[in-house]
Order: structure tokens, then sequence, then C-alpha cells
């Protein structure tokens, strides 16, 4: 049996809208297995149990990639990664799927191929990068349309609390109500913004975490969509922290740079709106594993 392990990852952090995002430490977990019938899935809701099932789906793709034939197949997943909430349920899937199918033919597809897969088949690199190499990455699609990405450290300080309310909103939804320009002033805003403030993640220095992650291209339309992100903000900005839309949202995420603030965040998040999920994360360095674990449950293989 194969097991994948994909981290949530949080795209666009603020000013990097399509091009940043970083993987934080929760977790989703699919199992593949050799099955009687076509296919059997379960962990998930009943309208994805089927072959519209994007991790099928990414499978399927992989094994066309490989130019194998698609094996019979049992999918179990343990889901952690709350979905279309902007900590990118869909980059996990398709990670999960492709990944499942080199590990299934024992291919080792690259990280550079998953990439440009998993880039084709979501639209953008911003949540696939960090799902498959950990950290945070800026990536983007050349002329030749091949996947430029880079990785940078982020400060051990830091630390992510991920407010998750308690309604969706569809990336879909999210990216049709944006605007089709952008004025050549707030277009060097923006790039100024986003180097300045993969440096600041890197020193950990909050401040200027602040100053630079306040964004002009998605945030200020996206923001309606989001009936309490002004009160979850000031909230965040109130512990000393800083925040912006993880993804296309619903979920916030607030940084701080130690646990006393970050315990102040959960605790009056929790008291303000106790039906929604909170986490306190980390930043994740790995991406994606891949292990084979026998019938017993022990693991005799690690990737
Ligand atoms: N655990 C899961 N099982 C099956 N499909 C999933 C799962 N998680 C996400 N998906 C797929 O991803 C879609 C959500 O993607 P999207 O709207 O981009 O949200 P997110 O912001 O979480 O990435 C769902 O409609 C579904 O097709
Ligand atoms: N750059 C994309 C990122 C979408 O992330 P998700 O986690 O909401 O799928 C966008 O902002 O539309």
């Amino acid at each position: 049996m194969i097991k994948i392990q994909v981290p949530a990852t949080s795209a666009n952090i603020g000013v990097g809208f399509d091009c940043l995002g970083l993987a934080v430490s929760l977790y989703s977990t699919v199992y593949f297995e050799r099955n009687h019938q076509k296919l059997e899935i379960s962990g998930c809701p009943l309208e994805y149990q089927n072959e519209s099932n994007l991790i099928f789906q990414a499978f399927v793709k992989g094994c066309t990639y490989l130019n194998r034939p698609v094996p019979n197949l049992k999918i179990t997943i343990e889901n952690n990664i709350p979905i279309a909430r902007g900590l990118g349920s869909s980059a996990f899937c398709i990670v999960a799927g492709l990944k499942g199918a080199s590990a299934w033919f024992n291919a080792k597809l690259s990280k550079e191929e998953l990439l440009a897969l998993a880039t084709e088949m979501e639209g953008h690199p911003d949540n696939v990068a960090p799902a498959i190499y950990g950290k945070m990455v800026a990536s983007f699609i050349d002329q030749n349309n091949e996947i430029q990405s880079v990785s940078f450290n982020v400060n051990d300080k830091l630390q992510f609390i991920t407010i998750i309310p308690d309604y969706q909103v569809s990336t879909q939804k999210a990216r049709a109500i944006l605007p089709s320009k952008m004025f050549y002033q707030d277009t060097t805003y923006q790039i100024g913004h986003a180097l300045i403030l993969t440096k600041a993640m890197e020193q950990g220095d909050l401040d200027l975490i602040h100053k630079s992650i306040v964004d002009k291209m998605h945030e200020p339309y996206r923001s309606k969509l989001i009936p309490d992100y002004q009160n979850t903000k000031r909230i965040c900005e109130s512990e000393n922290g800083t925040m912006y839309i993880s993804g296309s949202g619903s979920t916030m995420m607030g940084i701080v740079d130690n646990k006393e603030n970050a315990i102040h965040i959960i605790n009056k998040i929790k008291k303000a709106h106790p039906n929604w999920r909170v986490h306190h994360l980390k930043l994740d360095t790995k991406g994606a594993t891949n292990e084979l674990v026998n019938i017993d449950n022990l693991t005799v293989n690690i990737n």
C-alpha cells in the first residue's frame, strides 16, 4: 500500500498573487491500494467518491504521463485540510494523485516533473510548489511554458495561525471577481512589496512583514467575500500580529513571532467564533512525502 502525505499550503501570502506560497504543518494523507473493482474511494464527501475525484484524476494523469495503464484502485483519504477554504485542498489532491502514480510504478518522478504536471492541472504554481517542496516558494510559468521556482527559508520564530471560518469561498468565484487590468503604479507597488516580503520572512522581521504584506491585487476585492475579515484582522493586529487572506479565502492567516501572542489570538477568535477551526502551525519544510506501507502498517521503504 502506498501512503502519500501532503501539507496544507497558503498561497499568495498577501502580495504574491499566483506566484508565492508556503507550506504549513497541517497534513492530509492518501492511501493507494490494489482493488478488486475499478475504483473505490472513502474518506471524502460522497460527491467526490467517483471518477471525477481530483486525487483519482491526478493519478490518471500520472499514469498517462508514465505511459502505464490505470490499475484498479482503492483510495482512502484521511483529510485534515478543509475543502474550499484557501488552504490548498485542491493542490493536496493533485500532488497526492501524481505522487501516488509515481510511487505505484516506482517511477520516481522528479519534483520538477511533478511541479510541471501539477501546475498544468491547477492552472497556477503557487500552491502546488510548496506542497511539493515545502517551505516558502516563489514560482512563475516562463515563456516556454516551463515552471521556474525558488525556495526561501522562513525564519524559525515565525508562527502561523490558520483562522478557518465556518463558510467556504470557492476559488473559482474568488478569481471571477478580480479586475482584469492593473495600473503601472500599482504594479510597481506590488513588486516592491513582494520582494521585500520574501526577505522579511527569511529574517523573521514581523514589523517589515506587516508593512510589506499589504496587497492591492486581490485582498481589497476578496475581503468583501469574507464578512469577518476586518474584525479578524483587528484581533491579529491587537496582539502584535499581522494577517492576510490565505489563498482565495475564506481562511485568514495570522503571523506572529511568539507563542504568547499566538495563544491570545487563538483565544480571542475562539471566543468570537466558537464554530471556527483555528490551528497554531509552523512552517512545513519537507513538502509531500511517500512511504510504502505493508499490510500490518509497518513502513518498509521511505522516499
Ligand atoms: N478531500 C478531498 N477529497 C476529494 N476532493 C477534494 C478534497 N479536497 C479538495 N477536493 C477538490 O478540490 C476542490 C476545492 O478546490 P478549491 O476550490 O481550489 O479550494 P481550496 O482553496 O481548498 O484549494 C473541491 O471542489 C474538490 O473537487
Ligand atoms: N493564487 C490562487 C490561490 C488559490 O489558493 P486556494 O488554496 O484557495 O486554492 C488564488 O488566489 O486564486
